[in-house]
């Protein structure tokens, strides 16, 4: 692998190492986590995986790492299930559960007996220390770190092979601002050297500034597998906001054009189906004067509530039956 200038991590060299999943399935009980998912997962990209809690998210990363084993359906990294892989952290870097850190060991020594036990070079350890910025704290006992440290440092762990697929369980967990940025910046990074980046979250405004592709579980089931782009693209139309002091003959109008018109609380009426161009030309054309004329597109947040609206397990409110 030839080391990158920056960062002393290598590039993969395969071209395009797939997390494929088929028909995987995972039943607790009753409870279905997963439920019959098929999907390749890209070099290359950062892939949000997204769903609300209890979606099943965890459950396919836990499979993905062989950590639970599927009730039905399979899931290979690059053709090879992962617990068929010697050494696996040099194949799959993951950062599952940032609390499962022995607290009595400091952050340098963790990342040792990882190494060793995966026959990573120890050079690789403080690499990834400085990377994630913990080498200050690198002796420190990993008790006394704050949420952030121990994000950071099972980043660190993830990177240490310096793996060409990288798992993130909801990484963004305790991270202030700027610790966020700088996460977002490591998946395109990682994901600009041709790594397999797949991140899960359950907030949409997370992924938004950071991922190209979206998977979306709901109840364990697929809703979307798509670019960020085809998502916003088919999220639901956008519509228009008009401001008019004769509302009633500007509805009239555009009724007989075709649009449907609601007349909101703040005195503007929205329109569906119409472009912004047209309503301000048919407003035009009757004389009838626009106060204020604007396109509204719906935010991924909102696309994202509505795709997986009938999929969350516990609304705030809701009596529990
Ligand atoms: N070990 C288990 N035993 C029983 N049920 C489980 C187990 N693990 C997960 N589940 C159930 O499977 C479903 C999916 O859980 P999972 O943790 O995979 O979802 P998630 O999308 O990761 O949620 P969150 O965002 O809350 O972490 C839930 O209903 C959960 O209660």
């Amino acid at each position: 692998m030839a080391a990158s200038p920056t960062t002393g991590r290598g590039r993969p060299d395969s071209l395009d190492h797939m997390i494929r999943l088929t028909s995987l399935t995972r039943r607790y009980g009753r409870t279905t986590a997963v439920h019959d998912l098929t999907l390749t997962v890209r070099s290359g990209h950062v892939t949000g995986f997204l769903g609300p809690n209890g979606a099943g998210k965890s459950t396919t990363l836990r499979m993905i790492l062989g950590l639970t084993a599927p009730t039905s359906g399979t899931v290979t990294v690059d053709g090879v299930r992962f617990r068929d892989r010697p050494r696996g952290l040099r194949h799959v870097g993951a950062l599952l559960d940032a609390a499962d850190v022995q607290g009595g060991r400091g952050a340098e020594a963790h990342l040792r007996a990882l190494a060793r036990s995966n026959g990573i070079p120890r050079s690789r350890v403080d690499a990834t220390l400085r990377e994630v910025g913990l080498a200050g704290v690198a002796r420190r006992r990993v008790g006394g770190f704050s949420l952030g440290m121990r994000q950071r440092l099972g980043i660190a762990a993830a990177l240490l092979g310096d793996p060409p697929v990288v798992l993130f369980d909801e990484p963004f967990n305790g991270l202030d601002p700027e610790g966020v940025r700088w996460v977002r910046g490591l998946f395109r990074e990682l994901a600009g050297q041709g790594r397999t980046v797949f991140v899960s979250s359950h907030l949409m405004s997370e992924m938004e500034h950071c991922v190209d592709r979206l998977v979306v579980i709901g109840r364990g089931r697929l809703l979307a597998d798509q670019s960020l782009a085809e998502f916003a693209a088919t999220s639901g139309g956008s519509t228009v906001s008009v401001r008019t002091p004769q509302e009633g003959a500007l509805t009239a109008r555009l009724t007989a054009e075709g649009g449907v018109v609601r007349a909101e609380d703040d005195g503007t009426v929205t329109v569906t189906g119409l472009s912004a161009a047209r309503v301000g030309d048919l407003a035009a054309a009757h004389r009838i004067p626009v106060h204020e004329l604007v396109t509204r597109t719906p935010s991924l947040e909102q696309a994202f509530m509505a795709l997986t609206a009938t999929s969350v397990e516990h609304r705030a409110g809701e009596v529990a039956r």
